[in-house]
C-alpha cells in the first residue's frame, strides 16, 4: 500500500528534526567538551595564566603593596586573589600556606628549589623561611611570567644574591645546578608544575647526587590523574619516603639507600 505523508506526520518530522539540531547536538556537543576539558584535558593549575590576568595582578601588587616588605607583597596576592577566580585558584590556601611553611622551616633550608613559579608567590614565602645567606632558584618556562615574579621578589624585598629565576626547562636546571651554580646540596624542592614530569624531574634529582638524607621534597596536585605515575613511583622507591600531605601537597624525603652508600 503506498504510504503518504498526513499533514500531522509532516509537522512531527519538521520539529523532530528541529529537536535534534537545535537541541540534542547541541547538548551532546557541550557533554563532549565537558568530558574532555574536565577529565582529559590537565587542569588549568599546570598552566600559565592569561597575560592580561597576569598584568594585572603585577599592577594591583606593585600599587597595593608596601616595597620591601614581604607579607604586605603576600597579602596583596590574596586580596587580588579575592576578586579574580583565576588567581584565587592558583594561589595556595592558608592551610597550604601553613604546611609549606612549616616544611620548608622543619630542614632549616639554605638552598631551594622551586619548579614553577608561575607570579613568584611560593618562592617569596619560601624564600622568608631562609637566612640571608641562602639561596633560592626558581624556574619557571614562561617568559613573560618569569619577569613578572621576578619583579615580584624584588618588590617583596629580596635581592639578587639570595634568588635566581631560571626560564627553562626543570631537568636542564637540575643537571647544571652543580656545575653552573656550585650547588652542593639541595635542602628544599618544591615541584609545582606538570604532574606527569614529576618521575622525570625526581630521577634528575636523585642523579645529580645534590640530595641528601633529610632532604624534603613538597609535591602539589598530588590529586591530580596526571600525579598517579609519580605517587606510584614514590610508593616503590626505596630512596623516597612519603611523610606527610596537606590538601594536594605531598610531603615526600629523600632517604639515601644503602646501594649508595654501598658504592
Ligand atoms: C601552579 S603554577 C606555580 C605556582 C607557584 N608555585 C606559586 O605557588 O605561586 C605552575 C607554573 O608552572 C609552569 N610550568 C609548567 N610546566 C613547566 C615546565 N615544564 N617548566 C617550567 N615551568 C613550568 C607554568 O608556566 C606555571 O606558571
Amino acid at each position: 500500500m503506498e504510504h503518504t505523508f498526513t499533514g500531522c506526520q509532516a509537522f512531527m518530522a519538521s520539529h523532530y528534526s528541529v529537536l535534534v539540531t537545535g537541541v540534542l547536538v547541541p547538548l551532546a556537543a557541550g557533554a563532549a567538551w565537558a568530558l574532555y576539558r574536565y577529565h582529559f584535558q590537565p587542569s588549568d593549575t599546570h598552566r600559565s595564566v592569561d597575560v592580561k590576568i597576569q598584568q594585572a595582578l603585577r599592577r594591583y601588587v606593585l600599587i597595593e603593596s608596601t616595597h620591601g616588605k614581604p607579607d604586605c607583597v603576600l597579602q596583596a596576592f590574596k586580596e587580588y586573589a579575592n576578586k579574580d577566580r583565576v588567581i584565587k585558584g592558583l594561589l595556595f590556601t592558608v592551610e597550604q600556606d601553613i604546611f609549606l611553611e612549616e616544611a620548608a622551616k622543619q630542614c632549616y633550608p639554605k638552598t631551594t628549589l622551586v619548579l614553577g613559579t608561575q607570579c613568584g608567590y611560593s618562592p617569596i614565602r619560601l624564600l622568608q623561611c631562609l637566612p640571608s645567606d641562602g639561596m633560592l632558584y626558581a624556574v619557571e618556562r614562561e617568559d613573560s611570567m618569569a619577569e613578572s615574579a621576578e619583579e615580584m621578589i624584588l618588590v617583596a624585598g629580596f635581592k639578587h644574591n639570595q634568588f635566581k629565576l631560571l626560564c627553562q626547562h626543570p631537568v636542564d636546571v637540575i643537571h647544571v645546578l652543580k656545575s653552573q651554580f656550585g650547588v652542593k646540596k639541595l635542602d628544599f624542592v618544591l615541584m609545582d608544575y606538570e604532574c606527569d614530569q614529576y618521575v622525570e624531574g625526581l630521577l634528575a634529582l636523585t642523579e645529580s647526587g645534590i640530595l641528601y638524607s633529610g632532604t624534603l621534597i613538597l609535591a602539589n596536585n598530588r590529586n591530580h590523574p596526571t600525579s598517579k605515575n609519580f605517587i606510584q613511583y614514590i610508593e616503590g622507591a626505596e630512596d623516597y619516603r612519603i611523610v606527610d600531605a596537606c590538601k594536594g601537597l605531598l610531603k615526600v624525603e629523600y632517604v639515601q639507600s644503602k646501594s649508595l652508600w654501598s658504592s
